[in-house]
């Protein structure tokens, strides 16, 4: 039976206006999956006590699975940090989302609809699953930034945070080169609050294992220190390549929670693959 049938299974008894929800990780960025194919979006309120661990389940998105709207998609998801805004793209959660429709549809390939419209994704093990995100952008009125600087010379620093570069792969980052320890939480909210990003941004911190190698981490919108960060990941490995610190086209990005791997394409997009892992299912 799919993974997703439980989002059929009545409540219990006690919590009558409860609705079913799917929790999984990848690289253990944690998402709480609800249907609503039939039933609606919950409220930014709502979304916000679901992902607090101390009052509701605890996540690091909720992703809301829709009916698509374009021709050929499996279903849309919507994208809900813990603020309760919507990003526009999120890599890991796309794969996660991709391995409940494969269990659903017994497809091993298929095309999920995002805000930044269809993305192809395939399973790749049992518990292995890719997807091709992007094009990447250095463009500035895209990542977006406020004004027209060079994206790949961010003229703004935060302590060791200098001579960022700036990328949208859908939704905006700003990625750091660094060969030291950095203190993360006291540094990256200098960047993501600054007003050259009008909608914040996800900070990458990223130092240079070798040529196609990367160790990165990422401070993420609205402002956490994530275990993995898919998109984070792809424009860490374009921006290595565009300035130079990285050769090729295939990458290997180890962050705290586990290994990506990135392929670049000629066209700008990325293909991203990696582990997924089913957490629980419950009532919220
Ligand atoms: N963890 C995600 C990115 C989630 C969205 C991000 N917080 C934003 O606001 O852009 C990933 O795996 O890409």
């Amino acid at each position: 039976m799919p993974v997703t049938d439980f989002f059929a299974v009545a409540p219990p008894a006690a919590q009558p206006l409860s609705r079913p929800f799917i929790k999984m990780q990848g690289l253990r960025n944690h998402f709480v999956f609800l249907d609503c194919r039939l039933h609606p979006v919950p409220s930014p309120a709502d979304i916000i006590r679901i992902c607090d661990v101390h009052a509701g389940v605890g996540a690091e998105q909720v992703i809301t699975i829709e009916p698509p709207r374009a021709a050929n998609a499996a279903a849309f998801m919507g994208i809900h940090n813990i603020d309760g805004t919507v990003a526009q793209a999120c890599g890991n959660a796309t794969r996660c989302l991709a391995w409940l429709l494969f269990d659903e549809t017994g497809q091993e390939e298929l095309l999920i609809d995002s805000l930044g419209g269809p993305l192809q994704c395939r399973k790749e093990g049992p518990w292995d699953v890719s997807v091709t995100l992007g094009p990447i952008t250095t463009d500035w009125a895209r990542v977006p930034l406020a004004r027209a600087v060079d994206t790949q010379h961010l003229p703004l620093a935060s302590g060791a945070l200098t001579d960022g570069v700036a990328l949208s792969i859908g939704n905006p980052h700003a990625v750091f080169f660094v060969d030291q320890e950095i203190d993360i939480p006291a540094l990256a909210p200098g960047i993501a609050r600054d007003p050259l990003f009008p909608e914040s941004v996800n900070v990458g911190v990223a130092r240079v294992v070798d040529a196609t190698t990367l160790q990165l981490a990422v401070w993420e919108r609205p402002g956490m220190l994530t275990q993995a960060c898919g998109t984070g990941a792809c424009v860490a490995a374009y921006a290595g390549r565009l300035r130079g610190l990285l050769r090729g086209s295939d990458f290997t990005v180890h962050l705290p929670g586990g290994t990506l791997r990135i392929r670049l394409l000629d066209d700008g997009r990325a293909v991203m693959s990696g582990p997924v892992a089913f957490c629980c299912t419950g009532y919220v």
